[in-house]
């Protein structure tokens, strides 16, 4: 079963926030993007709404409501008060919590899910009384522990950072990282019951071969090198091409 593509939409919400205009919409490219048959939109608020801004997300659980019922709403972000409010507001099909310091430029490591069960336990609990799965974002080289305690605290499943994947995949340290880094937590994660998601820096190049060592991965999110490739090929070809390197037939 090939891995579900979600739509990334803060570079476009990047790109719209340079001028005091609507444009380009966040609503409008993920209509195009789901139309072109992506499997869902991901949005990662900040605190200082950079990108994403809080006011987006209704918009967002309006268009999925409306017109595309079955498409999921991923919503990605540190768990504070306004956060979790955002979130049981917004209804999304799944949470993915990411352990970023407000003032980080872009998220760069996973969660010591045992030094934060104390944050995290709560929170989970909280949101699946809402039916909203749980994801965290993990290292690629998260130990055996670390992934139980994942497991322990009701996490559906985890996403595998694959920025070091990105970054190292011109490089011979490519076929290390995705065999006994990405590749043995992602078989591990898999016996112990937990889903397995990845992002970040993923691109139309190196997903193929991200997912040919992840047989059961359920689902890529993708932003930055999507919205690169959507600047030269529009925003439909461009959806055509990721689904197609996670192994879709289009
Ligand atoms: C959680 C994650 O992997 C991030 O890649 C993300 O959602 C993108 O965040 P920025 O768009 O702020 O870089
Ligand atoms: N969870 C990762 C994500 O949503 C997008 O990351 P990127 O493709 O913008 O690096």
């Amino acid at each position: 079963m090939p891995a579900s593509l979600s739509v990334n939409l803060n570079a476009i919400a990047q790109l719209r926030n340079r001028r005091d205009l609507p444009w380009p919409s966040v609503e409008h490219f993920g209509r195009i993007a789901l139309k072109s048959g992506a499997h869902g939109l991901t949005v990662h608020p900040r605190p200082d709404e950079r990108h994403i801004r809080f006011a987006d997300l209704p918009v967002i659980r309006a268009l999925i409501d409306r017109e595309f019922p079955q498409a999921e709403f991923n919503i990605e972000g540190y768990p504070t008060d306004h956060f979790i409010g955002l979130c049981l507001e917004n209804r999304p099909d799944q949470v993915t919590l990411v352990p970023d310091d407000p003032s980080q430029s872009t998220s760069d490591h996973g969660w010591d899910v045992i030094a934060s069960r104390e944050l995290l336990e709560p929170v989970i609990a909280r949101l699946k009384e809402q039916d909203i799965r749980i994801s965290l974002f993990t290292d690629g080289d998260a130990s055996a522990r670390q992934l139980q305690a994942a497991r322990d605290i009701g996490a559906d499943r985890i996403e595998l950072y694959t920025g070091p994947y990105g970054g190292c995949f011109d490089a011979p340290e490519k076929e290390r990282e995705l065999a006994e880094v990405l590749g043995e937590t992602a078989a591990l994660a898999d016996k112990l019951g937990l889903g397995v998601n990845a992002g970040h820096d993923l691109t139309v190049a190196n997903l193929p071969l991200l997912a040919s060592h992840i047989p059961h991965l359920a689902e890529v999110s993708i932003g930055h090198g999507l919205t690169a490739d959507a600047l030269e090929f529009g925003m439909a070809e461009t959806v055509r091409r990721f689904r197609e390197a996670c192994g879709e037939r289009t």
